[in-house]
């Protein structure tokens, strides 16, 4: 936290900060990317909270944001309810056993077309007390309040080894009239002395001057909030005004909207939704999905607006939300799940980049880089609009040897040296082109040995000679090796059944022996072509799609007899409907399909084995 002078960093402590120099959040010291959804535990039956937070965590979200209504709670002044579906304890701990992180966003004033904004009524009876404001009458009962909310939520803390990393104070107060600094500042005192130095604490604000100005405060971490209807670059440029370092945060991503009664339905597209997302994660920033589930307004607690008139809003709260009213789960649902999927956590490049990219103006050589064996990525920014489908072309055969192609994170498809010099891509100008190359092996024969890799001479858009290119060594081997991604916090959503996406994919998954750890082969029937790593050991390529090879050799010593061995697969190409490996007996190296074509070879059998029919499989979900 940028007030933390000197952190004290016990062994074992949990840590949610904000690295000011890679801009970015921080927990427990590696950058962390959160893509949250918004959840009101007032508008769910306590009953089916856990139902909503597994279904949220299975697309793939590894944080949710909820409002605390202060008049839910204390719906007669001096009169608390914590109970049933007021049981805000409860709901924390169900999310904290989802595996997902918490936004704590207690107001006192949370908005949300919750009656009043979540103040209770009793406060209008005293009289011209002016809300949201440094109101002594007001303050003195918001004191009372966080006296008794704050030191409930305290033990869940991150910092306590609990799962709430964040903390905003009010809310869109920018938007607010008032615009009383000295209210907010004593909303930070409040929540400081309560809460400690070392939690988040940060305010959200519509993307205007105006709103940022009166909103924001020095010592709370200034966030936005803006739907698809707005230009994702202006918007954070406006949060970089106000936030010149640190992370892009969008706290309210409106993936629908609300209804007022007499007004047409709202609805946002799930299109127009899954697009900005894509780009808003590409970009490396936390988003927040509001409302991902939205629930109901039950008894009388919908708010109204009140602009040129008095509207009241529905008692539905469904918000045309990824999640419906009733908690099923929308065509908007699988398509953040699959932007989710696709999109590294842009952070990840600092973890297998750690000296960070080469900028320059036209392409290097692996030796050039001085990195000398695996994968290199070749990053650059489209120079134009392409209409239509244009060909990208390796003029001098000088993809050596394998480029695996991405435009903001959608894959194109492969060039390879001597077999496909030309792909055609779609794209805007300005959108981001990845190309993962593959060093296949060095010639080891004959007058090619001198065989450098990487993409030799340029790369040609249709007729442009493409530049400004961002080169990343990739140390995949010393990330795999201390433990990623088996230990990081963001868990991959297990496999659903549903089709992976193309394009280089990491899997992970885990084979528990049985007491035993002896050689084994592992087959990945179905895959494309990759790289596989057990317990953070390189066993090699595989190409099951071209053959003749189909599994690998697992010497037995790299097992664990006693221990879950960690399994990371990386596919370059695309993973089957449901990712799986088996581990067999016996090897399989005689089957050749794809362009080499040819039938199956007469099995090369293991002295001692039987028929490669027979293997034992182990079948764990990667
Ligand atoms: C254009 C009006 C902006 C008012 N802000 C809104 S309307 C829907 C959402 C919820 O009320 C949410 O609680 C607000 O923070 C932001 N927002």
């Amino acid at each position: 936290d940028s007030t933390c002078k000197l952190c004290i960093v016990v062994d074992g402590d949990q840590t949610f900060s904000i690295d000011y120099k890679n801009n970015c959040f921080l927990k427990d010291g590696k950058p962390f990317q959160y893509i949250s959804g918004s959840i009101h535990y007032s508008r769910i039956p306590h009953y089916y909270w856990k139902d909503r937070l597994v279904k949220m965590y299975m697309a793939g979200l590894n944080a949710v944001q909820i409002y605390v209504p202060w008049n839910f709670h204390e719906p007669v002044k001096g009169e608390y309810n914590f109970s049933g579906d007021r049981d805000l304890v409860h709901f924390l701990d169900l999310a904290n056993q989802t595996g997902l992180l918490v936004i704590l966003r207690p107001g006192p004033y949370i908005c949300a077309e919750w009656e009043m904004g979540g103040l209770p009524a009793w406060l209008l009876e005293t009289p011209n007390i002016l809300l949201r404001s440094s109101d002594t009458d007001y303050l003195q009962a918001v004191c009372n309040w966080m006296n008794i909310l704050l030191p409930k939520v305290k033990p869940w803390l991150y910092s306590n080894k609990g799962n709430i990393i964040s903390v905003q104070v009010e809310n869109e107060y920018g938007s607010y009239h008032a615009c009383d600094y000295n209210y907010m500042r004593t909303l930070r005192t409040i929540f400081r002395s309560f809460l400690g130095a070392d939690t988040l604490l940060f305010t959200t604000d519509g993307d205007t001057e105006r709103a940022l100005s009166c909103g924001s405060l020095q010592g709370l971490y200034a966030t936005i909030d803006f739907g698809t209807d707005t230009n994702i670059t202006k918007a954070f440029r406006l949060q970089r005004r106000f936030e010149p370092h640190g992370p892009l945060v969008n706290s309210e991503f409106y993936t629908g909207w609300l209804d007022h009664w007499g007004e047409v339905h709202a609805g946002v597209d799930k299109w127009n939704v899954s697009k900005a997302l894509r780009e808003m994660l590409a970009l490396g920033a936390s988003v927040n999905m509001y409302m991902f589930e939205g629930g109901t307004n039950f008894g009388y607690w919908n708010g109204a607006d009140h602009d040129t008139r008095f509207r009241s809003v529905v008692t539905s709260y469904d918000y045309d939300a990824p999640l419906t009213e009733a908690g099923d789960p929308t065509e908007k649902l699988l398509l953040i799940r699959d932007v989710i999927k696709q999109v590294p956590s842009p952070c990840l490049l600092d973890l297998f980049s750690p000296q960070g990219l080469i900028k320059s103006q036209y392409l290097l050589t692996f030796e050039e880089m001085k990195q000398y064996y695996g994968y290199m990525l070749y990053r650059t920014k489209l120079p134009r609009e392409l209409w239509e489908p244009t060909p990208l072309i390796s003029p001098l055969n000088g993809v050596h040897d394998r480029a695996y192609v991405t435009i903001n994170g959608v894959f194109q498809g492969i060039l390879e040296r001597d077999t496909a010099l030309v792909l055609k891509v779609s794209g805007k100008q300005g959108d981001t082109m990845d190309l993962l190359v593959e060093n296949m092996g060095r010639v080891n024969f004959g007058s090619k040995i001198n065989d450098h890799k990487g993409i030799l001479g340029d790369l040609l858009l249709g007729s442009d000679v493409l530049t400004n290119w961002e080169i990343y060594t990739l140390d995949l081997d010393g990330a795999i090796a201390g433990g990623w991604p088996h230990s990081e916090a963001r868990r991959f959503p297990p496999a659903d059944g549903r089709g992976p996406p193309a394009g280089p994919m990491f899997y992970m998954g885990t084979l528990k022996s049985n007491g035993v750890a002896r050689d084994t082969f592992l087959q990945l029937k179905d895959w494309s072509k990759g790289q596989v790593w057990i317990n953070g050991v390189n066993l090699g390529r595989y190409w099951s799609s071209r053959g003749p090879q189909q599994s690998l050799y697992v010497p037995g010593p790299l097992l664990s007899a006693t221990q879950p061995n960690n399994i990371t697969v990386l596919e370059l190409e695309g993973a089957p409907e449901c990712p799986r490996v088996l581990f067999m007996d016996r090897p399989h190296l005689n089957r050749t399909v794809g362009r080499s074509g040819g039938s199956a070879g007469v099995g090369s059998r293991h002295p001692g084995r039987r028929d490669p029919g027979d293997g034992v499989s182990v079948h764990g979900h990667v």
